[in-house]
């Protein structure tokens, strides 16, 4: 009877999401299998014509010849990732036909860290707009936590709690999309009803400048702390990093008080400071999740939780729903550990100075990892299962009843479950447990979202990429290029020390994930080690052609022709992807500089912080991102003009590196225009080499007129030039002599 049953429902069963696979595979493998044949001939060139000469000339030749096989390992690992690419589509409609009452309850937890790096009228905007979901509000729950313990922060939440009430009858009437505020009226064109739109937009900019007010004040006024008696806890509060845990149920959606001003259910929302002492470790972001994990397991307990960053506003009301639509398909769901969705930002320009839109990794590359066991947890715009993420191993038959869940309830007061949930969040609790390890986000690493996806996948899951034409969530973006370069070195240095401990994907992952998925991890991994070979690339050839050595094939030799080809093809191709993502191509050579700058810089300080870390000499540390700038900074950030100003180590490599490609370059035309009957023969013996310092120096023209022209406060340090100068003509000298 069961056996029928089951039959019936496999010929019923229509599907809640369909998987695709790519255009232009064809393509792309005809390009690939052409740039491998061009590397082959690159290798039998550099082994046929191996000089015999001079010591030097060996050596060189010799490191050149490392890099580029580096290079060329890279690519072939990056291209069989990517031989196979997949995109699934979601069928809301569907979804709400079949379950219609019976959808699961959802926990979001956002979180922030400063009240000054990420204000509270940011944070408010981020938590309104997950508020507003078009999803049932008795079955949806908002948790906030605050690393930073501020009690402004705490009373932006309840401006928050206050304006939803107002707002989110508002977003369900006029179908509002962004439902985060700030976006929505910054964007909106169409006025919906301009009495009602002029009355909430008034609303809104009044609760904007008191919570701004408070912030820039430092202060909340007397009168506003009486109105809550959460403000009574910071009379404990020492500092930051010395509380005791603040837990407060602003809106409790069980309550019949809890209703907006048409009288409809209003989601959860919790405020959640955990417990800081100077003497224990919070583990960063992962301490605040597992914190908010264990707390909402006593207060909503839904079993599929999202997570964002405290500036990644939900854009699109129907993301819940088509993650749902990923986890409830009756065949292919129950499988599926996390849905995940791209990191995207609102604040870029249409060029990209920074390139920071990730386009091609976020458009392209990730759909590789989708089809070979699916995309790493990305820290921000993530559906967990709640059992996935506390560590549960996936059985095969495994089956939610969705019904089942959904019959739970908790039936505590809400100062009850304030009071007793506490120590859940205390910095104690963990002791002994295995919080951190096996279970929750994981501990150790500054990247403790790439960790904890790989074990919830090496745990037997599968995850899934969605990346809907209407973006789901979108964030800020750094906006000076300091800040670009500090983000990458955490992430790449991350992942990097993961590489060289128990976490490799390679050992971790071995026979618990496809070996392609593993490799792909891999290549991840190792972003950093790239900068030993674009180091090598950047300065030796340069050097050389100072020095006289030849590094390439005459420009008369068809062996030139490889070189060319491969050179060629591949960036064009990159520029034709870019393009298709919809770039411009402007963007396009941004992002290539941005390649060169990020590995000569963030990712040669990461590899050596990371040998220094093995070696036991350097400390895991966390540098949260900036989320508003100057205005002065903003201003030059819209004119697209790359951000300098401050000084550090990583200018001063920059820009001798620049100078160094400068240098070689007035060289080598010096050298081909003086002894002009040698005119050609110059030209023919180094003009790879030449057309390669010209390619870095045109790669550098921002940097040059950073350095030397510019005059507004985004310019190079004065004593970044210098040093610079100094450094690139001694080793300009060096090499010479
Ligand atoms: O001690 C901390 C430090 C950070 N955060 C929060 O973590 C998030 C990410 O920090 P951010 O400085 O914005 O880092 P990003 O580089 O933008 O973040 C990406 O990379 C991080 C790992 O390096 C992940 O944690 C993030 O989820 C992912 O979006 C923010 O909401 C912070 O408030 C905390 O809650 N506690
Ligand atoms: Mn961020």
């Amino acid at each position: 009877m069961l056996c029928e049953e089951r039959e019936m429902a496999k010929k019923e069963y229509v599907p809640l999401f369909e998987t695709r696979k790519v255009k232009g595979r064809i393509l792309f493998r005809c390009i690939a299998a052409s740039i491998f044949l061009g590397i082959c001939f690159i290798i039998m060139y550099r082994i046929r014509y191996f000089p015999v000469g001079g010591k030097a000339e060996r050596w060189t030749w010799i490191g050149l010849f490392l890099s580029e096989l580096w290079f060329s390992f890279y690519w072939l690992l990056t291209t069989v990732c990517r031989w196979n690419a997949v995109i699934r589509i979601p069928f809301i409609h569907r979804l709400s036909q079949r379950f219609g009452k019976e959808l699961p309850g959802i926990d979001i937890f956002v979180c922030t860290a400063d009240p000054l790096i990420e204000p509270p009228s940011l944070v408010v905007n981020t938590v309104l707009s997950m508020m507003a979901y078009d999803y049932p509000p008795e079955k949806l729950s908002v948790y906030l936590s605050d690393d930073g313990g501020s009690n402004l922060t705490f009373y932006a939440m309840l401006e928050a709690a206050n304006f939803s009430k107002t707002w989110l009858p508002f977003c369900k009437k006029f179908q509002v999309e962004s439902t985060s505020p700030e976006a929505y009226f910054r964007t909106a064109s169409e006025l919906v009803n301009v009495q009602e739109w002029l009355s909430v937009k008034k609303l809104y900019e009044d609760m904007k400048m008191r919570i701004e007010t408070t912030t820039k004040l430092n202060q909340i006024p007397e009168y506003i702390q009486k109105q809550h008696k959460g403000f009574r806890e910071w009379d404990f509060v020492l500092s930051k990093h010395d509380h005791q845990t603040i837990l407060q149920i602003l809106i409790d959606g069980r309550g019949t008080n809890a209703a907006d001003i048409e009288g409809n259910p209003l989601p959860t929302l919790v405020y959640l400071a955990r417990e800081k002492r100077p003497q224990y470790h919070h583990h960063f972001k992962a301490g605040s999740m597992n914190a908010l994990i264990r707390v909402s397991s006593k207060i909503t307990n839904a079993p599929i939780i999202l997570n964002v960053d405290c500036d990644m506003y939900s854009n699109n009301s129907k993301t819940i729903k088509s993650s749902l639509c990923i986890f409830m398909d009756e065949e292919k769901g129950d499988e599926i550990g996390y849905v995940q969705f791209p990191q995207c930002f609102y604040n870029l320009t249409k060029n990209e100075i920074y390139g920071s839109s990730l386009r091609v990794m976020l458009q392209l590359e990730v759909l590789g990892f989708d089809a070979n066991g699916g995309p790493s947890y990305m820290g921000s715009g993530c559906f967990h299962r709640r059992e996935t993420l506390c560590g549960k191993k996936y059985e095969k038959n495994y089956k939610v009843d969705w019904k089942k869940i959904n019959d739970k309830k908790v039936n505590e007061s809400a100062s009850f479950l304030e009071e007793t949930c506490k120590v859940l969040a205390s910095c104690t609790f963990e002791h002994n447990t295995p919080w951190g390890k096996e279970m929750g986000l994981k501990y150790g690493t500054p990247v403790e979202d790439g960790v904890t996806g790989m074990s919830i996948q090496c745990n037997g899951w599968k995850s899934i990429y969605l990346n809907p034409e209407r973006k789901g969530f979108l964030g800020v973006a750094p906006i000076t290029l300091l800040q670009n370069l500090v983000q990458h070195k955490r992430w790449v240095e991350g992942v990097l020390q993961l590489f060289f401990s128990r976490y490799c994907p390679l050992l971790y992952g071995h026979r618990k994930i496809p070996l392609k998925l593993q490799l792909i991890y891999s290549t991840h991994h190792l972003w950093a080690a790239n900068c030993l070979a674009t180091w090598y690339i950047v300065v030796v050839p340069c050097l050389c052609l100072l020095k006289g050595i030849s590094l390439f094939p005459k420009i008369s030799s068809p062996w030139v022709l490889p070189f060319v080809y491969v050179t060629f093809v591949h960036r064009a191709y990159s520029l034709a992807e870019f393009l298709w993502c919809g770039g411009t191509f402007r963007g396009w050579c941004n992002d290539q500089r941005m390649w060169l700058i990020k590995r000569t810089t963030s990712y040669l300080f990461a590899f050596f912080e990371t040998i220094l870390k093995l070696l036991g000499y350097s400390q895991l540390n966390f540098v949260v991102t900036a989320k508003v700038a100057d205005e002065d900074v903003s201003k030059r950030y819209d004119q697209e003009l790359i951000e300098f100003g401050a000084a550090s180590p990583m200018f001063d490599i920059l820009a001798t590196l620049a100078m160094l490609n400068l240098f070689g370059s007035l060289g080598a035309i010096k050298k081909a225009t003086m002894d002009a009957d040698q005119d050609s023969k110059v030209l023919d013996q180094f003009g790879l080499q030449i057309l390669l310092c010209l390619v870095l120096v045109t790669i550098n023209l921002p940097v040059y007129q950073a350095l030397l022209f510019r005059k507004d406060n985004g310019k190079m340090p004065t004593s970044v030039m210098y040093k610079s100068i100094v450094f690139a003509l001694l080793a300009c000298m060096l090499a010479m002599y």
